[in-house]
């Protein structure tokens, strides 16, 4: 969970906020980074995303969103019509990732908060990091769903590009296990967070973006603790093809009169369970014919097909999903060795699979995961119609998909702090001319950009081949 919000006397900068605040980054001996080893997806080149708005801000669905207001106002009294970064107010420093450090900010006099990612591209030595933004920046102006961000402005000035996006003050879900006895928690909260996660991949691959990153880390959890996906950089777009089709399928569900255990709006089929068929007409637009050789993730992360370098498409998401669901049941990932290289090899390993502990209650989450964790993704769940198939597993029986975004988060998981309502952030403002304001900026974004590459316990860095990355030993589970 993040520290409560600070605001500091009113410059444009206060740099006394990074002796005060948590950087959960540096404060996470076991942060676990991802790995990227060659680029030869298939990302489109064409930019969507223009120097400082994004397509998302005409969609009329949110035009009434406290922040797009926020934007708007802002946009109206700017000279030019765009965001700059005299405009933000930074708040304090959040974390520090592969390609820059993220802060929290507001909009100068409104209290709609955000996240602002600020990259360095003078520190980005190479060109693979670089494409690596661009990647980030297309794909998130892309995005308009409730469990992804939002783009709210690119703002490229100088040698700096900065992404405006939500903001999720509930920090991310390694996190929260993190504070759970035994680091596991227990089956509702999972299930209420993989339901989201699912979706939001759904909603992903729909669009042709295979995420390729997904890992407690990365699930960030907003105000109101719903999932909040983050960290594009890794992702690949291909071409999908939405299909309309009818399928016959058979459907073990619970009767209604059967007494139910309730927890949250998640209920569990307490006893006896029953068989229908059923036709439906389902939409799938699962990117099939997704391929990429390139070797990116997190080593506990990785799909066999990734670790092999024969190559991959959406798939490796479902796989990803499986570890994903044992790690929140489990507290730890299933194939997890001494060693990265260990982790790999028993990733590959045709022979090793993943263990479980007996526990009745997890009966259907263990099918589940079994059917994810197939080694051949050909054989594996989601990987011929998408999240259709997974949605309808019996794991997640009793959910009311196109509702989802209406159920109550779980509220008895321990450190997560729900918000019933928003409460308004004092805001001071001092006269500083616009000169200086905006030599003070500079000078305080590069010197706390420089904190990160001499800080030493920063992310970390790319590996040239996957021999080399392989060969080392590491502390931490990283992604490279
Ligand atoms: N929208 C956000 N709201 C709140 N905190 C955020 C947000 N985005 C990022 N953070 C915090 O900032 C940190 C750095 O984020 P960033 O996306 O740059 O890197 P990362 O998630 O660590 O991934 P990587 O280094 O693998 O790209 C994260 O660990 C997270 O704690």
């Amino acid at each position: 969970m993040e520290q409560e919000d600070f605001y500091f006397p009113d410059t444009d900068l206060d740099l006394s906020f990074t002796s005060t605040t948590t950087d959960r980054t540096f404060a996470s001996s076991s942060a676990r980074t991802s790995l990227t080893l060659s680029f030869n997806d298939r990302l489109s080149t064409s930019s969507a995303v223009t120097t400082s708005s994004t397509s998302s801000s005409s969609v009329n669905h949110r035009r009434h969103d406290p922040h797009w207001s926020a934007i708007k106002s802002a946009k109206l009294l700017s000279s030019d019509g765009n965001i700059h970064l005299r405009h933000l107010k930074l708040i304090r420093h959040l974390g520090t990732g592969n390609l820059g450090r993220v802060f929290l900010c507001n909009l100068r006099d409104s209290s709609a908060r955000f996240a602002l990612k600020v990259i360095d591209r003078n520190c980005l030595t190479t060109e693979k990091k670089l494409s690596q933004v661009e990647t980030e920046a297309e794909i998130l102006s892309l995005l308009d769903h409730p469990f992804l961000p939002t783009l709210y402005a690119r703002i490229d000035e100088s040698h700096y590009t900065c992404l405006l996006i939500d903001y999720a003050p509930n920090g991310d879900l390694h996190s929260l296990l993190r504070k759970q006895p035994g680091n596991r928690l227990p089956i509702q909260p999972v299930r209420f967070f993989a339901a989201e996660v699912l979706v939001a991949l759904e909603y992903l691959h729909a669009m042709g973006i295979v995420y390729r990153d997904l890992k407690p880390e990365n699930v960030l959890l907003r105000e109101d603790g719903h999932v909040m996906l983050s960290d594009f950089d890794l992702c690949f777009k291909s071409d999908v093809v939405p299909t309309f089709k009818s399928r016959r399928y058979r459907r073990s569900s619970s009767s209604p009169s059967l007494r139910r255990r309730r927890s949250g709006c998640f209920s569990v089929a307490a006893e006896k369970k029953y068989e229908r068929e059923e036709i439906v007409s389902e939409f799938a637009a699962e990117p099939v014919t997704a391929f990429s050789r390139s070797c990116v993730g997190t080593h506990e992360y990785l799909a066999p097909e990734l670790v092999s370098g024969n190559g991959h498409g959406s798939g490796v998401d479902w796989w990803a999903f499986g570890i994903f669901l044992y790690e929140l049941l489990y507290g730890t990932t299933p194939f997890k060795g001494e060693s990265k290289e260990q982790t790999l090899r028993n990733i590959v390993s045709t022979t090793k699979t993943a263990s479980f502990h007996m526990d009745g209650d997890l009966d259907e989450a263990r099918d589940l995961i079994e059917k994810l964790l197939v080694k051949d993704p050909r054989k594996r769940l989601g990987c011929a119609r998408g999240a259709q198939d997974i949605k309808r597993h019996p794991f997640f029986d009793g959910i009311k998909w196109p509702l989802i975004r209406h159920y109550k988060p779980p509220e008895e998981v321990r450190g997560l702090v729900i918000k019933k309502s928003t409460r308004p952030h004092a805001s001071h403002v001092i006269a500083v001319s616009p000169r200086r304001r905006k030599s003070f900026l500079w000078r305080a974004l590069s010197y706390l950009l420089r904190g990160k590459s001499s800080s030493g316990g920063s992310k970390n860095q790319s590996n040239s081949n996957y021999y080399h990355y392989v060969g080392k030993s590491y502390a931490s589970r990283k992604r490279v």
